[in-house]
Formats: structure tokens, sequence, C-alpha cells
């Protein structure tokens, strides 16, 4: 073993270690997602050549980061996981093949779905009734923010459904929302947020809900968690039930049978994704069918069924777009 290999190896692993701090926890990152995205994939590939260097502090080894120990702690009854990145239509194309493979299934439907730059949340409704509001956290302890969830406007806080049930899904800070945020902080001679996702996070794990409140948080739920239990059989239709339980649910997703639709779909969002009041960093794959899912199953960090495609960087010129105020 050449031993600058393996010390390149820990230093690479320590350094991604002390941006996801910086993402989740501090929710103040000093790399673009791009940047990080690229040592990421660079820790995988050392790690594939050499699996016995993998420790269980390795970024590749859990979901998300540390919680912050102000909040109460929520353990997740089923983990919340996260999703494996590709960076290539050629790469979505051969994922979308290993699925079809384990399956056994050439015509494997998937249900496309924008990936919204934002944080994930848990929400648990009993009796119809909003009763729970977690972040993600590490994947299996989340933070319990129950009382900000409940300025959320666009968070029902009860639903025409008397089982209990828990949803998942985005919270997020539109564009415009952002600008006035950073605008307003300026004048108040405040530090700036980076960007939506991390403005976003930093409202959301608030101590002080009036500051949620203010902060004009929306959310895209996305996820109903054991969806047979409600008679649901694929994703899309899981979709269009959040939405008439009263959820706020993106309605741009497609259900895709091959992959010249697929193409479709990416370049139509690549070009759109400016004009869209939220920010998305790509597009979500999902195995549509939630009998395949289950046949699919998750690995220790993901899901087998879904993964998602990351869009390229925007050029930094282009997409900062501020509110031109009037004085
Ligand atoms: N950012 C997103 O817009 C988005 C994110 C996820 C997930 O993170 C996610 C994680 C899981 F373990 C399972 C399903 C998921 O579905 C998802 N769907 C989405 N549309």
């Amino acid at each position: 073993m050449n031993n600058s290999d393996y010390e390149n190896y820990i230093k690479l692993k320590d350094q991604l270690n002390i941006y996801r701090r910086q993402y989740y926890t501090e929710d103040a990152p000093t790399v673009q997602d791009f940047e990080y995205d690229r040592l990421y994939q660079e820790l995988l590939k050392v790690e594939s050549a050499h699996p016995e260097w993998v420790t269980n502090d390795s970024p590749s080894q859990n979901v998300g980061g540390a919680i912050n120990s102000a909040f109460p702690k929520f353990r997740h009854e089923i983990p919340m996981l996260s999703m494996d990145d590709v960076f290539s239509l050629e790469e979505s194309q051969a994922s979308a093949e290993r699925i079809k493979k384990f399956v056994n299934q050439t015509d494997v439907e998937f249900n496309l779905e924008l990936k919204i730059d934002g944080l994930a949340l848990s929400l648990i409704y009993e009796n119809g009734r909003l009763v729970k509001g977690s972040t993600r956290g590490d994947g299996f302890v989340g933070e319990d923010i129950t009382p900000n969830i409940f300025q959320i406007d666009d968070v029902p806080k009860t639903i025409p459904l008397k089982e209990r049930i828990e949803v998942r899904g985005e919270c997020y800070l539109g564009k415009d929302s952002f600008a006035e945020l950073n605008n307003k902080r300026l004048e108040d001679g405040k530090s700036t947020f980076a960007n939506p996702r991390n403005a976003a996070a930093g409202s959301l794990r608030q101590l002080d809900s009036s500051i949620t409140k203010s902060r004009h948080l929306q959310t895209f739920i996305y996820f109903v968690i054991e969806p047979e239990n409600y008679g649901l059989k694929t994703q899309s239709e899981a979709l269009k039930q959040l939405q008439e339980w009263g959820f706020a649910t993106n309605n741009q997703n497609r259900v895709v049978n091959d992959f010249k639709e697929v193409q479709n779909y990416i370049d139509e969002y690549q070009e759109k994704r400016l004009d869209l009041p939220y920010n998305i960093d790509g597009i979500v794959f999902k195995v549509n069918d939630f009998k395949l899912q289950s046949l699919l199953g998750n690995t220790v960090k993901v899901p087998r069924w879904e993964f998602a495609y990351k869009f390229p960087p925007i050029e930094a010129h282009t997409h900062l777009r501020t509110i031109e105020w009037t004085v």
C-alpha cells in the first residue's frame, strides 16, 4: 500500500467531513455544491479501489450531518435515506438499466421529478392533525422542529385522513423570498445567506419560531411512508393523493417509459430551471411502481429504486437574480 495514497484518502475524507458539518449542521457551506460533489465522487472512487480503508465516519457511510443539540432529538421510525447522484445522461441511463436488470424487467416505468434544492422534512399526522415535524439529521435521528413547522403556511395543520400517516418532502425558500431576505439582511448590516438552500435550513432550524414565520418557507411533499396502506400503487398516484389531502406538491413530475422521454424532460428543465421560482439542482428518477420499489429495497444509505441526475453547475454570472428595489 502506497502510504501517500492512504494519507491523501484520509485528508480527502477529513476535508469532506468538514464541508458536511458546514453544510448540514452550520447551514453555512464554504464550497459550492459541485465542488463538494466532485470531491465526494473522488472519495467514492478511492473507496471502491480500497474498500478496506472505509470506516464508518466516512461520508459514504452516512446520510446528512450531525444535528443541532439545541432541538429535541427525534428518532425516525423508518430511516430518512438520501440518494445516489449521477452526473451525466449516460450514467443515468446505466443506472436505469441496472435497475431494470435487478427486477429482470425491460419495461420499467420511472416517475421523473424536479430535484428541489432544499432540506428534507418529515411530517406526522394523527387523527388528521399535524403532531410532529422533523429534519433528516443523520438519517436515523433528526431534529424535532414541530413548533417551526406550524409556521409554514403551505403545511396543512389538518388533513382529511383519520389513520396515522408520515409524509416527507423538501422545505425550500423561493428565489424571490431569498432575494428579499438577503436584501433585508444587507440593510440591517447582517451577513447574507450563500444560497436559498442554506437560507431555508437556517430558517427552519431556528429556535425562535417567529423568525421561521417571517421567512416565508415553502414545501413540496413527495413521499408517503408505506403507501400501500392507503391503497396507493405508484409514485405518480401518491403525488396526486398528497395534493388531494391538501399538501403542496410539485406537479411537474412526468412518468416515462423510454430514454428518449428522459432526455426530453432533462433538456426541458435544464432550460426552464432558470425561470422556475425555486432552485432545482437536478432530476430525481424513481421507479414508479411501489411493488418494484420494495423488490429493489434500500442499501444502508440510499434506496436502490431511485437516484438523482445532477445538472452541471450554472455559470455563477447568470443565475444570481436579485430584486430591483424601487428607491
Ligand atoms: N430534493 C427533491 O426534490 C427530492 C428528494 C428526495 C429524497 O431525498 C428521497 C430520499 C429517499 F430516501 C426516498 C425518496 C426520496 O425522494 C425524493 N424526491 C425528491 N423530489
